[in-house]
């Protein structure tokens, strides 16, 4: 697999390239940044690392079968004709966008860069295309109206909550987080929808009447922000997005093999990604995060799940304020 990190000499890109590195080590992986000597840099220095991964006690990759780590610039995208694209090119964020709504406040900044970068992908034949730029419901929704590529091309990334969320359920129950699973619906952002409905802990159904819905949802808000307030804003959360992101590249790969390991992985649920909808959960011409099967095209599958009212209703909520922006912004379906 040849996975092109757009943005790959950012802070969240080189990670996802030193992660996959590490764990799925026979992925190829290119670099694409209009920063040429930083992906360089990052690529050289990512190859020395996979030196020691390989040779590591327990390792068992001969040379030949380790993946590459090479830089590239967005004019070579055509070419290089990778299986993925990962986008995380971001304008630079100010000093100060380390509260809630600093994704939303990314939109105008983005949006150029979006389009610049569309029209550097309109050569290549259908790819799946992995959002991690905020906002990233508004982005995955406008290259999907730029490309017009299968709408199934089109992921975004919004699995940290996930992990967040089950640090909160698990500290609430007592229960290792890593054992929890709770799907994180709607948008990556202030209307994230936790759905307890279908929440697990050591695989047993969690009683949402049990669990402080909206202490849990706060917690999830409040906690990429209260790490960047601490670390400063060019770090923002890259080591449980690049690990995140990770999961989703080997889920990928996992779906694409018929007989290959379970792509929902070791708690074997679906995760959640936000794509472009069309009727599912009742919206269309924008995007949510709904939970999704993949394959080697994108998604796969959309799981259509029974929702309590409650969380039917954050959903909704969600959806307008994704779709307030998409009409402030003229996106396409939105001009008249
Ligand atoms: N979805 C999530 O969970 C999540 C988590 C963390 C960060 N993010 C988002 O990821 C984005 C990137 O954050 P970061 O801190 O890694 O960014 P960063 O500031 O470290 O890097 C941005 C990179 O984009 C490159 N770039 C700019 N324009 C480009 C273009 N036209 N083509 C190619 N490269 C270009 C820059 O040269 C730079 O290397 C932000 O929008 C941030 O909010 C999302
Ligand atoms: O950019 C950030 O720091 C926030 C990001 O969207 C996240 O959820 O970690």
């Amino acid at each position: 697999m040849h996975v092109a990190i757009i943005g790959g000499a950012s802070t969240i890109g080189s990670t996802v390239a030193y992660t996959l590195a590490g764990l799925a080590p026979t992925v190829d992986v290119s670099l694409v940044d209009i920063n040429e000597g930083a992906a360089w840099a990052h690529g050289k220095d990512i190859s020395h690392a996979s030196y020691h991964f390989s040779n590591a006690p327990g390792a068992s990759l001969a040379g030949d079968d380790v993946g590459t780590v090479r830089a590239a610039t967005p004019d070579e995208l055509a070419e290089l004709a990778p299986d993925l694209l990962v986008f995380n090119a971001a304008a630079p964020q100010p000093e100060d966008a380390t509260g809630r709504g600093a994704r939303e406040a990314e939109l105008d900044r983005n949006l150029s860069i979006v389009a610049d970068v569309a029209e550097e992908l309109r050569p290549l034949d259908p790819t799946p295309l992995l959002v991690v730029t905020n906002p990233i419901d508004r982005l995955v929704y406008q290259f999907y109206s730029l490309l017009e590529w299968p709408r199934r091309c089109f992921l975004g990334y919004s699995l940290s909550e996930s992990a967040r969320v089950a640090d909160a359920v698990g500290s609430e129950l007592g229960v290792h987080p890593n054992e929890v699973y709770c799907p994180m619906m709607g948008e990556h952002g202030e209307n994230v929808v936790p759905i307890l409905s279908r929440a697990r802990a050591g695989g047993e159904p969690v009683a949402g009447d049990d669990l402080d819905r909206e202490a849990i949802r706060e917690y999830v808000l409040d906690i990429p922000f209260d790490i960047a307030k601490e670390r400063g804003v060019n770090e923002t959360s890259r080591w449980v997005t690049s690990a995140g992101v990770t999961r989703v590249i080997r889920s990928i790969a996992a779906g694409s093999e018929p007989d290959g390991e379970d792509p929902h992985g070791r708690l074997g649920e679906p995760f959640c990604l936000s794509t472009p909808l069309d009727g599912e959960y009742g919206f269309a011409d924008l995007a949510l995060s709904v939970p999704v099967d993949l394959d080697e095209g994108g998604v796969a599958a959309i799981h259509e799940w029974d929702l309590p009212d409650v969380e039917a209703d954050e959903l909704a909520t969600a959806a307008d304020a994704v779709r307030a922006d998409l009409a402030r912004i003229g996106a396409k379906g939105y001009d008249g």
